[in-house]
């Protein structure tokens, strides 16, 4: 809808609506729950996972390299404890739901009840996927969680160890949820052929989403072991991150899993926040086009300088996979993913690529760095390149990111429930005028 009186009227309101900014340095007000420093406000304790970027250093923020620990275990040890002969995910999400480290046992036992779950109700797919495909797969994804609300015969239950069976299960479903979201979009709106794979119940988590994504299902180690990788590390990332607070938030009114899953996928579709992976991966491929693999670090400067002004991709001024709220030298996951890439991209001729990646990022930091602004990389910087790297379509990586990030919104939702479970209900403070009622007639 475009309508003129709208617009003029949206125009006038501002006369009436406006907030000057220097309203919210008087009343102390933090904007985006920040700190004068741009440290986080905490608005929680949790023993789920830690993310650390600075230190307090004699009462003074000081940057520090990016550390991200799961349970107390440091993410890059967990990654490499793995090994490649067998998967991690699914020892991540018992760690992050039980909050220690399974046995073999264990470990079996978790992974045979997800594996029971891979598969979706009688008709789930027909009814309330195929008949109302989305050209988004994340807005797929949260009908989709709405939906299986009502396949569930107590969905308002929101005791902790219920929450905990309605999560796994939610778990276990999601890669089966985001592959067919894919392909019925490209089926409804590309016009191609629809293939679709029950999910394998011998298959890990990883090896599921390669088999049902392609027709003729098929993969090797080495490709599920670096997907098991990539929802590894983005399993859990602290109770500040913006999907897992709003899980948080909306889960503190009592309401249902399924609606505050469904926020949680809301948010993290944002492009500030897991959509950048999309976001990242478009803008370099229109840099790429526009000055082309064997660019000079002056051509790379110049797209950047108009990425800065606003002048290119989508006109935001970000460059995205650059940035975040609490790592300030470096993000581990980052670094995971980089080593992972370069080795990928050397056994997949993919070189040229994978240094155009690494010479834009040192370029772009060092613009940023001449604005005053000290920015580390993000996981989503590279993750788009890996994605890529396995023939993951685009449309596939924050869906992918929502199937990770499921396990940390599951135990922050518990943890908040067992151990504060208050209603979240922040302030604002009213700054219009105090108006008398004016008759129409006078108006
Ligand atoms: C999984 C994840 O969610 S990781 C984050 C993924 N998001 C992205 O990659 C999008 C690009 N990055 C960003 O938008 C931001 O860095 C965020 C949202 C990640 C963090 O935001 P904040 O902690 O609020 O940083 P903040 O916005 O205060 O940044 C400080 C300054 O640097 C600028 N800045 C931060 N990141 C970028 C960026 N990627 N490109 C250009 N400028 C940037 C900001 O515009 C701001 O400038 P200003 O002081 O002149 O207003
Ligand atoms: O912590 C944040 O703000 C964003 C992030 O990296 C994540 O959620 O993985």
């Amino acid at each position: 809808m475009n309508n003129f009186f709208i617009a003029q009227t949206f125009g006038k309101s501002s006369n009436y609506t406006d907030i000057p900014n220097t309203l919210f340095k008087e009343h102390d007000v933090k904007k985006g729950l920040r700190n004068e420093d741009g440290t986080g406000v905490i608005v929680g304790l949790t023993r789920v996972s830690d993310v650390v970027g600075y230190e307090y250093v004699e009462g003074k923020k000081t940057n520090v390299p990016g550390k991200l620990y799961y349970r107390g275990i440091e993410i890059s040890d967990l990654v490499n404890g793995k090994g490649n002969d067998r998967y991690g995910f699914e020892e991540t999400c018992f760690l992050l739901l039980f909050g220690y480290l399974p046995t073999d046992r264990e470990l079996k036992e978790f992974t045979a009840i997800l594996q029971k779950h891979y598969l979706l109700p009688n008709e789930f797919f027909e009814r309330n996927m195929l008949r109302t495909p989305s050209c988004n797969l994340m807005n797929s994804l949260q009908k989709s969680i709405l939906a299986l609300y009502d396949y569930d015969n107590d969905p308002d239950n929101t005791e902790p160890y219920q929450t905990l069976l309605k999560g796994i299960n939610l778990l276990a479903k999601l890669p089966t949820l985001a592959v067919y979201a894919y392909q019925s979009k490209i089926h409804y709106y590309d016009r191609e052929s629809l293939v679709i794979h029950y999910p394998k119940p011998e298959y890990s988590v990883a090896e599921n989403i390669l088999y049902l994504l392609r027709h003729d299902g098929m993969f090797t180690k080495q490709e599920a072991n670096l997907l098991d990788v990539m929802l590894m590390i983005h399993g859990d990332h602290g109770g500040g991150n913006n999907s897992t607070f709003t899980n948080v938030v909306i889960s503190s009114t009592g309401t249902d899993i399924y609606s505050a899953i469904s926020g949680s996928i809301g948010s993290l579709k944002g492009p500030k926040h897991g959509g950048a992976n999309i976001r990242c991966s478009e803008m370099i491929s229109a840099i790429e086009k526009e000055i082309g693999f064997k660019a000079t670090e002056n051509q790379m400067k110049a797209v950047i300088e108009r990425i800065l002004a606003k002048d290119f991709y989508d006109n935001s001024g970000l460059v995205y996979g650059l940035g975040h709220a609490v790592y300030t030298m470096s993000d581990p996951r980052a670094n995971l993913l980089k080593a992972c890439c370069e080795k990928l991209a050397k056994q997949k001729d993919r070189v040229e690529e994978y240094e155009f990646l690494t010479k834009f990022e040192s370029v772009a930091k060092a613009c940023l760095a001449g604005n005053g602004k000290t920015l580390s990389n993000n996981v989503d910087f590279y993750s788009g390149f890996a994605y890529n790297m396995l023939q993951i379509p685009e449309d596939m990586y924050t869906p992918l990111f929502v199937c990770a990030r499921m396990a940390g919104w599951l135990a922050h939702n518990i943890e908040n429930k067992m151990y504060d479970g208050r209603i979240m209900r922040p302030a604002t403070k009213y700054v219009g005028n105090a108006n008398p009622y004016i008759k129409r007639e006078e108006r």
